[in-house]
């Protein structure tokens, strides 16, 4: 009898024992859920889809918007079942971009084996990792580096005084010009040159071809970028359905690159120079040891990757800024007498002007921040994480909408109203610019490691065009205003209705040239 007494109290000891630790590991367990699940507060969705209508709407962006300002600036959407984080706020931008910037320096964005366009070959999709790092060091020191762009001066001002001459032609005809076409133009040649040593040419339809080439590339990037975050069965049939125009972009393109890679390889055997960039990759070509191997697809990828991200973004941008100088009369006097006072009016604005126009820069700073012509940065978080206190799961798509950030009313004074002034006074406070959340409110170029890297190039080429625009013509519109509507279908955000003028060349007799090149009317 006592031993079986003395059995049940060990029993029981143990059953005790069993259910304190059952509840201790139970209360941990379900505490690490209800802590590692957190995730952020989500907006009403629609039954399966999920959020994928914000995303389908024409101006995504806008819509995001109208849901953070409803919801609240960090929320977790889902499509189907693919999560995404939309972020809205300059602080939990700064937390991304700084504690785990390594984490989403990687786009995800799906790859179209043999494509030079969205290809597995690319530099914009590319993983982070050895070959985007080597990219990135030839891209700075080479092309968009502050040493390899004063080295590269007499390329933009060569092709700036083309785009005067050009704009002059069309001035003195009476012919409207459509400001995006010739931005294009300008931009397309320079990156051209600044690349490949040579720009495409105007007489045998190259140039036209790889302009049309980069215009059909943003429409198709949206496409693709939709595709990417559909659940994986959709996300094939998607990509499957983009996949002709895909490879029709991509073999132009080659055509195109095949033969200036094969013009630059001769000059490099004739020890000629071409551009510093083209003769490192064309020398890195081939070779066994060399840091990363560089295949001649990889070089074709890489230039693909620059025209798309350079032209149109730069082109927009000159084109939305021109529309709101010519809708403020006040400000297109400010720049003017800026401009006249500082380079005066017997020659044209050059980049080594522009640290002495304040009015000017802030002009494209404004610009940028009203109308980024991309206003969605996208990333993906390649593994779980804790961001404003919530647990991201890993491989969840990053949104940040600088669109909604840099309109933000908690952030900027009349946030809709275009006035340059906000960055005259923003840069003499600059020690309170680095406050945690002030430090991100303006992103027109994302930020971190994958932010852009042509940032530089940007606000040279951007300030330039505008300056000579500005300095050397009278602009006359159909009707009093500007219609400032946006447009969708591409990835980069453009004006719903292009901008048309006449020109009228300000000064009696046109500015002299500083290179050799001839006035029309000399
Ligand atoms: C107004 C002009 C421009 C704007 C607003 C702009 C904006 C952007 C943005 C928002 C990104 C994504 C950044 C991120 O994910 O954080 C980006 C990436 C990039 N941009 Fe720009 N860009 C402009 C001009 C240029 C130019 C002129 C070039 C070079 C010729 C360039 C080359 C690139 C490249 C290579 C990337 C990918 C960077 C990477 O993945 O590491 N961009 N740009």
């Amino acid at each position: 009898m006592e031993a079986i007494v003395s059995i049940d109290v060990q029993n029981c000891f143990i059953l005790i024992l069993l259910c304190l630790f059952s509840i201790f590991f139970y209360l941990l367990f379900f505490k690490k859920i209800k802590v590692d699940y957190n995730l952020p507060p989500s907006p009403p969705s629609l039954p399966i889809i999920g959020h994928l209508h914000h995303l389908l709407s024409l101006l995504a962006h806008k819509s995001f918007q109208k849901l953070s300002s409803k919801y609240g600036p960090l929320l977790y959407l889902r499509v189907f079942s693919v999560p995404i984080v939309l972020v809205s706020s300059p602080s939990i931008a700064y937390e991304i971009f700084g504690a785990q910037d390594v984490n989403v320096s990687t786009r995800n964005f799906p790859m179209h084996e043999g494509s030079l366009f969205f290809g597995s070959l690319g530099y914009v999709n590319a993983p982070y990792g050895e070959y985007w790092k080597s990219m990135k060091k030839l891209i700075v020191t080479k092309l968009l580096g502050p040493q390899a762009l004063k080295r590269s001066l007499s390329v933009r001002a060569e092709e700036l005084e083309r785009f005067y001459l050009a704009l002059l032609d069309k001035a003195m005809k009476k012919e409207s010009v459509e400001i995006a076409e010739e931005a294009m133009k300008l931009i397309n040649n320079t990156i051209c040159k600044m690349i490949m040593g040579r720009s495409c040419s105007e007489e045998n339809g190259e140039a036209e071809r790889v302009r049309g080439l980069v215009t059909k590339s943003d429409a198709l990037a949206k496409k693709l970028f939709l595709a990417a975050i559909l659940p994986k069965p959709l996300k094939k049939i998607g990509i499957s359905l983009c996949k002709k125009e895909l490879m029709d972009v991509s073999g132009k393109f080659d055509e195109v690159l095949e033969e200036i890679l094969l013009e630059n390889k001769e000059k490099l055997e004739e020890h000629q120079q071409g551009s510093g960039m083209m003769d490192e990759l064309l020398e890195a070509y081939g070779v066994e040891n060399a840091e990363y191997k560089i295949t001649r697809d990889h070089i074709k990828s890489f230039f693909v990757d620059l025209f798309i991200a350079g032209t149109d973004t730069s082109t927009h941008t000159i084109q939305w800024i021109m529309a709101e100088i010519v809708n403020n009369s006040y400000i297109l006097e400010r720049l003017r007498e800026e401009i006249d006072s500082v380079v005066g009016k017997t020659r044209l604005i050059q980049e080594t002007d522009l640290p002495n126009l304040p009015y000017l820069q802030a002009t494209v700073k404004e610009g940028l921040r009203l109308h980024p012509p991309i206003p969605l940065v996208v990333r993906t978080f390649q593994e779980r994480c804790k961001i404003g206190g919530f647990y991201v799961p890993e491989k969840t798509t990053l949104i940040v909408n600088a669109y909604a950030m840099m309109r933000d009313p908690e952030y900027w004074e009349y946030p809709q109203e275009f006035k340059p002034e906000r960055f005259l006074a923003s840069s003499r406070s600059s020690q309170k610019d680095e406050i945690r959340d002030e430090v991100l409110k303006y992103i027109p170029f994302g930020s971190g490691r994958r932010g852009c890297p042509g940032a530089n190039l940007a606000y040279v080429s951007v300030g330039t065009a505008i300056g000579v625009m500005v300095q050397c013509f009278d602009w006359k519109i159909k009707g009093d205003k500007i219609n400032m509507n946006e447009s969708a279908g591409k990835i980069a955000l453009t004006m719903a209705h292009p901008l048309k003028c006449t020109l009228v060349p300000r000064n009696p007799t046109p500015v002299p040239l500083t290179s050799s090149m001839q006035s029309p009317i000399s």
